[in-house]
Formats: C-alpha cells, structure tokens, sequence
C-alpha cells in the first residue's frame, strides 16, 4: 500500500471488502469467506447492525451468556454478561450462589449527579468576570429550556453551574463546571447539548458586556463536554455473614478465610501493581454486564479507574473487614448508565438484556452492574487465596485449547472426561491428545 485512499467512506459494503482485500489480504477468497460468514442472513438485522459505526464490513460476535441466582436487594436475578474470557461466568455464578445462601447482594445508589464542563480561555480582571457570571448564570439556565423541559418533567434536568478559576494550572483558563440530572439516560448526549449552548450564550453575552474591555469580550470558547469522571455518580454494592459461615465450601475455616481474604484486599490497596489486576477482575464483572445491556464501556472504564486514583494514588476498588464476628466485603463505584436511549432500543440482544432484568431503571442497573463486579472480585479473590487462580481458569479454558487444536466432539468428551482428575495445563492437554490421537 504505497498510497492513502480518499473517499472510502463512500464506497459501499462489497466494495470497501474489495478493497481491503486487495491492498492488505492479498486477495484471499478465505478473507472474503471469513467476513460474509458473519453476516446475518436477516437483511435488516444486517443492516441495523452495520449502521451501528462506520465502514462496517462484518460483525463481530462475542459470547452472551447468563450468571443465575443473584440475590439482589431481595429479589432473584438472573444476569446477562458479553463477554470472551473463559471462566468470568463460572466465577460469577459460583459466587453469585456462594451469597445467595448468606443474605445475598445488598447494593444502594449513593448520588446520581452527572458533570459536563465548558473550558474557556478569559484574559483580564477576575472580579469582571465573576459579577458577569453571577449575571449570566440564570440567562444560561434559561437558554436551554427548550432541550431541558422532558428531563424536567422526569425529574432531572441541570442542577447548577459553577464558575470554576483553574488559572494556576494553565494561564487564563477557566471553566463553567456544570451539574446534570440524567434520569434513566447516561445523558451524553442531553448534557453535550445544554453545554454547547451555555458556551454559545456565554461568548455571545460577554461580547455585549459593558464592564469588560475589548480583551475581556474576547473570550475564547475551547470545548463544551461531558466528564466521564462521575464522582458524585456512584453505588454502593456490599455483602456481609457471620466469619463462620465463611468457611464451607473453601476448605478452610471461617476465621482464616476471612484474614486470608481480607489481607489480599489490603495487599490491592496498598499496592498498586496488585491493585490494578484486582481491579481487573472486578472490572471483568463490570465490563460484561456494561457490554450486554448496551452501555458505553469506555466511559464506565475511564470513570471508574479515574476514581480508583481519586485519593492520589492507584488502590483497590473493593474493601473488606470483619466487625464483631461478621466478615463485610464491599465496594463503591461511580456509574453513569442508560436503560434508554444510546443501543438499549436498538440491540435486539441489549433488549433482550435489559428484558431478562425485568426492565430496570439506571439506578437499579447501577446496583446490579456494581454487584456484578463485587461478585467477580469476590470469586478471583477467593480462588487465588485458595486453589490459586490457574485450576479453575484452566477448567474452563480447556474447551478453548480443544478447539484450537480442532478436536472432535468424541476427542472433547474422552479429554474433558480426563481431566475432571488432572490439572489442566496448554502442554498437558497437548499431550493427551496426542496421545489419543496415536491409540
Ligand atoms: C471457575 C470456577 C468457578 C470453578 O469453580 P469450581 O468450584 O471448580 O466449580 P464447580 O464445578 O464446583 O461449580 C460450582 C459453581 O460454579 C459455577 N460454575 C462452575 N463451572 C461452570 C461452568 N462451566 N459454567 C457456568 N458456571 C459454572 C456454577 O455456579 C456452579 O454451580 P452449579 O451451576 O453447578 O450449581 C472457580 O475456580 C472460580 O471462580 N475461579 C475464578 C475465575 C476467575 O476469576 N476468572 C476470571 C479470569 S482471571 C482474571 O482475569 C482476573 C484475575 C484473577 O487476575 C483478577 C485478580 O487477580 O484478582
Ligand atoms: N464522552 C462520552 O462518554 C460520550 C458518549 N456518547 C455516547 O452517547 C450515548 C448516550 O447518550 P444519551 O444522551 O444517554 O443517549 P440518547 O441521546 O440516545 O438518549 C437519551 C434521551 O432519551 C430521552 N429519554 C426518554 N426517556 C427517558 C428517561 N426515562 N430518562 C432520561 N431520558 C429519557 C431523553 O430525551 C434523553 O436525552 C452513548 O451511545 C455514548 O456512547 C456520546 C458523546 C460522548
């Protein structure tokens, strides 16, 4: 490929597989095979997919599947995860039973302010600029009646403004640091919206204001956007039991698990290459609920590690202690969610999702997402100070390197039949279906 190509947003879905073939598959027919054997036989299912994004040529399938028996608050649960690393579910689910018998999830949302922000560069008295702030603040408010009056009639809406001096980072940088209300939306784009208009209605304003001089009319809007660091945006998601209760299913006593346990969580928080892979883990709970009710992922990992740091340093998301004889492991975590707007009506799967979770609103999604994350924190922790992570992440990956090494369905059945004794490893199963291969 020795030149750029213009104008392939324009070519069509055969033609833009064309092209890519040619300049970068060396024209395989496997390459065209791969791709078309994605595609649903559906047309409009198709098409609805691929306009989605852009340039799309195929979809990309992962693994929708289901963790059972979350005990939530009282009610039964049943949650859907996307999600393409083996034994995530399994962890899940085993933990999600784990608590179901002692009490089971408790999880509260805290607050549900969301942040948008309008940067801006103003050269001149700070005293000017703060009387016409206190000026403009309720003609800001009032400009964007017309975006803000179906939020308001939910219940949400913008709920205050804030002239904020960051000066002494950066010359003459200030910010209208705003604060929304989204309902049961994220409220990207409701909050992108407001923003782009107080930053219009400021600039416009500031060039009539009398007090200011010609320079200090000049102001220069940057960029109006929302924050995905949402730290009045958070849930609380905990479980508690007596220690001795800790101690089925661990092959260990009560009161050793929970040192155990609660050493390893220390250990995430105060170091910060064990805290990122503890997170990691929660996240895998996190990510997998995110993906299959159709929220945005990238805003909830941003977000989320943004608050990990919120005290200076990189730490554990989760926590945990024993207090008069109960052992409590729990988490708090910023979350901005949709159930509408964004794929959630769009995703067949994503409905489906959100159907499967009796329809919640984004605060009751914010309580299960988070619970799902405490869940899949608790199973990684319990494994690694256990059997260690490996037996029950093998276990479940041997399905993954059988199929690599495109074993028979009869072949499966002897090695996965083999290995409910042994321990799985990539050569140990290698070897034992060579082995068979040979008998
Ligand atoms: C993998 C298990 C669950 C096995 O655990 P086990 O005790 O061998 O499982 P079991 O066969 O006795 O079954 C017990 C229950 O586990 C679940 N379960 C068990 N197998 C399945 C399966 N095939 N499909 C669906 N669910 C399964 C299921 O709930 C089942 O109950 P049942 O359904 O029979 O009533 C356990 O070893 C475990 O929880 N391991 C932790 C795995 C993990 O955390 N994986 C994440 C990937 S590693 C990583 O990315 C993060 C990490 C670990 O680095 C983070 C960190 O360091 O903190
Ligand atoms: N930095 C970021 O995170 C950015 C994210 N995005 C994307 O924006 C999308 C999410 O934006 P949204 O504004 O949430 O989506 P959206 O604009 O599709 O839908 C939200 C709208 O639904 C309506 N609505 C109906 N019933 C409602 C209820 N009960 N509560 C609240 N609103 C209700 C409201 O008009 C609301 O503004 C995601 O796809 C995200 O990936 C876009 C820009 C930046």
């Amino acid at each position: 490929m020795s030149q750029p190509v213009t104008g392939f947003s324009k070519l069509n879905k055969e033609e833009k597989i064309e092209w890519l073939n040619s300049h970068y598959l060396q024209n395989s027919p496997d390459a065209i095979k791969v791709l078309k054997q994605y595609w649903n036989e559906d047309a409009k299912l198709q098409q609805l997919h691929e306009e989605f994004t852009e340039n799309t040529l195929s979809n990309f399938y992962l693994p929708f599947g289901v963790a059972p028996n979350f005990l939530i608050n009282g009610k039964l649960m049943a949650i859907p995860m996307a999600i393409e690393e083996s034994s995530v579910i399994a962890a899940a689910s085993k933990a999600a039973k784990f608590w179901g018998s002692r009490g089971g999830f408790k999880a509260t949302v805290i607050n549900t302010k969301k942040i948008g922000q309008v940067h801006f560069i103003y050269t001149g008295e700070k005293e000017k600029l703060k009387r016409f702030y206190d000026y403009i603040k309720p003609v800001l408010l009032d400009s964007v009646r017309d975006i803000t009056q179906n939020m308001e009639k939910r219940g949400g809406g913008v709920l205050d403004i804030e002239l904020r001096d960051k000066t002494a980072a950066l010359e003459n940088y200030y910010q209208l640091h705003c604060y929304f209300e989204t309902k049961d939306s994220m409220g990207a784009n409701f909050i992108n919206s407001c923003l782009e208009k107080f930053a219009h209605v400021f600039q416009a304003e500031a060039e009539n204001w009398k007090e200011f001089t010609s320079e200090e009319k000049d102001i220069e809007i940057l960029m109006s956007i929302l924050s995905n660091y949402v730290p009045e945006c958070v849930v609380r998601a905990e479980v508690s039991c007596p220690v001795e209760q800790l101690s089925e299913e661990n092959g260990m006593k009560g009161e050793e698990f929970a040192q155990k346990f609660i050493r390893a969580v220390r250990i995430a928080e105060i170091e910060k290459y064990r805290a990122v892979t503890h997170n990691k883990g929660i996240m895998n709970g996190i990510d997998a609920v995110v993906l299959a009710t159709g929220n945005d992922f990238r805003a909830v990992e941003a977000g989320i590690h943004a608050y990990a740091s919120k005290n200076g340093t990189y730490t554990s998301l989760t926590h945990a202690a024993v207090e008069d004889g109960i052992f409590k492991f729990w988490m708090e975590i910023p979350l901005a969610l949709g159930t509408v707007g964004g794929l959630t009506s769009l995703h067949p799967l994503v409905k489906l999702a959100l159907d499967m979770l009796q329809n919640p609103s984004a605060r009751e999604l914010m309580e299960i997402v988070a619970v799902a994350g405490l869940a899949q924190n608790f199973g990684a922790v319990q494994s690694l100070i256990t059997t260690g992570i490996q037996q029950g992440h093998m276990k479940m990956h041997l399905m993954n390197i059988l199929n690599q090494q495109q074993a028979t369905p009869e072949e499966k059945r002897i090695i996965v039949d083999y290995f409910r004794k042994n321990t799985v490893s990539h050569s140990s199963v290698i070897t034992q279906l060579e082995k068979l291969r040979q008998q």
